[in-house]
């Protein structure tokens, strides 16, 4: 496959011209590059998936309450966007060395590296000051749990030393749901697990279409991404795997009652295509299967995360 690092960050190179055009809006559009923002959507809406989850089970109407969304959403904002900005700091070395990423505020020479890894620190005491003394204590220590595990063993550790980095860094960007849950339920429960396990089965699949399509600047890096490491014909493989335990689960999931049928249609729809697209990719290694992966993966995860708020309310409704 042509693996000619043709992805560029968008975000970035948009930053970059703004920021010639005004100092100041485009010193704010870096900081807010920064923190990642489309990342930072995904989370919400899985955080918010979680929240939607919890207020059925607790006998409500399956809608959370609008202030306890308003407050998890600021609080897994800034605490996200927190792990983002250290995240750009601590990987400027090899930021710099790929397309995707070379224009990025800090590699790009627009924010200070201190400056950007003050911001994420700060970002992340507002973060635990706004959940801890709104929401509830567990749902400020998870947030924290998942930027000290982003930050500290994917970002400074997995994601140079091993192909199994996104498989483990991944537990991190499964957090959120578990917050959304806690932040509305107040404790841990099953449901809460199966939400997390279903995001660290959708995220390696996402990263490896990801890792196919930008494998020349992972190489350039030295990260050594599965694609480098064991080739394409082996990503392709460990993909399709992946998808098939990710929708076997997410299919499990209505069978513990927590979700209901309108959920079960749509799981088990958004999962014969997701697991479609992953089989085209292994009959056909390349860049338009890969790129075709990636995009439907972001869409599905937002779906199924609607499909499980809708089914709840539903529910209630009937
Ligand atoms: C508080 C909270 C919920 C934090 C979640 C942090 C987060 C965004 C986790 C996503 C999982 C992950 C390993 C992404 C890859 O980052 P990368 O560094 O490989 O991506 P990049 O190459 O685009 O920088």
């Amino acid at each position: 496959m042509d693996v000619e690092p043709v992805a560029t960050d968008v975000a970035s190179a948009s930053t970059s011209e703004r920021r010639e055009r005004s100092g100041l809006v485009g010193l704010l559009s870096d900081y807010l590059t920064l923190t990642k923002p489309p990342i930072i959507s995904l989370l919400l809406v899985t955080a918010i998936g979680g929240m939607f989850l919890a207020s059925r089970h607790m006998g409500g109407s399956g809608i959370p309450d609008l202030l306890t969304m308003l407050l998890v959403c600021v609080g897994g904002s800034l605490g996200a966007g927190g792990a983002n900005a250290i995240n750009h700091y601590m990987d400027q070395d090899i930021d710099s060395l790929m397309s995707r990423t070379a224009k990025r505020p800090v590699p790009g020479h627009r924010v200070r590296p201190l400056a950007a890894l003050a911001f994420g620190i700060g970002l992340n005491v507002a973060a635990f000051a706004v959940l801890a003394y709104w929401v509830n204590l567990l749902a400020a220590g998870l947030t924290l749990a998942a930027t000290l595990f982003y930050v500290l063993v994917y970002t400074g550790w997995l994601k140079r030393s091993t192909p199994h980095n996104i498989v483990i860094g991944g537990a991190a960007g499964s957090i959120p749901p578990v917050v959304g849950w806690v932040a509305v339920a107040g404790t841990f429960d099953l449901p809460a697990l199966y939400l997390f396990t279903i995001i660290f089965f959708w995220t390696p699949p996402h990263f490896w279409a990801l890792s196919l399509l930008i494998q020349g600047d992972y190489e350039r890096a030295g990260i050594p991404m599965l694609p480098v490491v064991a080739g394409t014909e082996k990503t392709v493989g460990s993909i399709f795997v992946y998808s098939l335990v990710l929708v076997a689960l997410t299919l499990v999931f209505a069978a513990t009652g927590a979700v209901g049928l309108l959920y079960l249609g749509a799981a088990a729809f958004l999962g014969t295509a997701f697991v479609w697209a992953a089989w085209r990719l292994r009959q056909d290694i390349s860049r338009r299967k890969a790129r075709n992966l990636y995009l439907y993966s972001l869409l599905y995860l937002a779906l199924l995360f609607g499909a499980m708020m809708a089914d709840g309310v539903y529910r209630w409704w009937v």
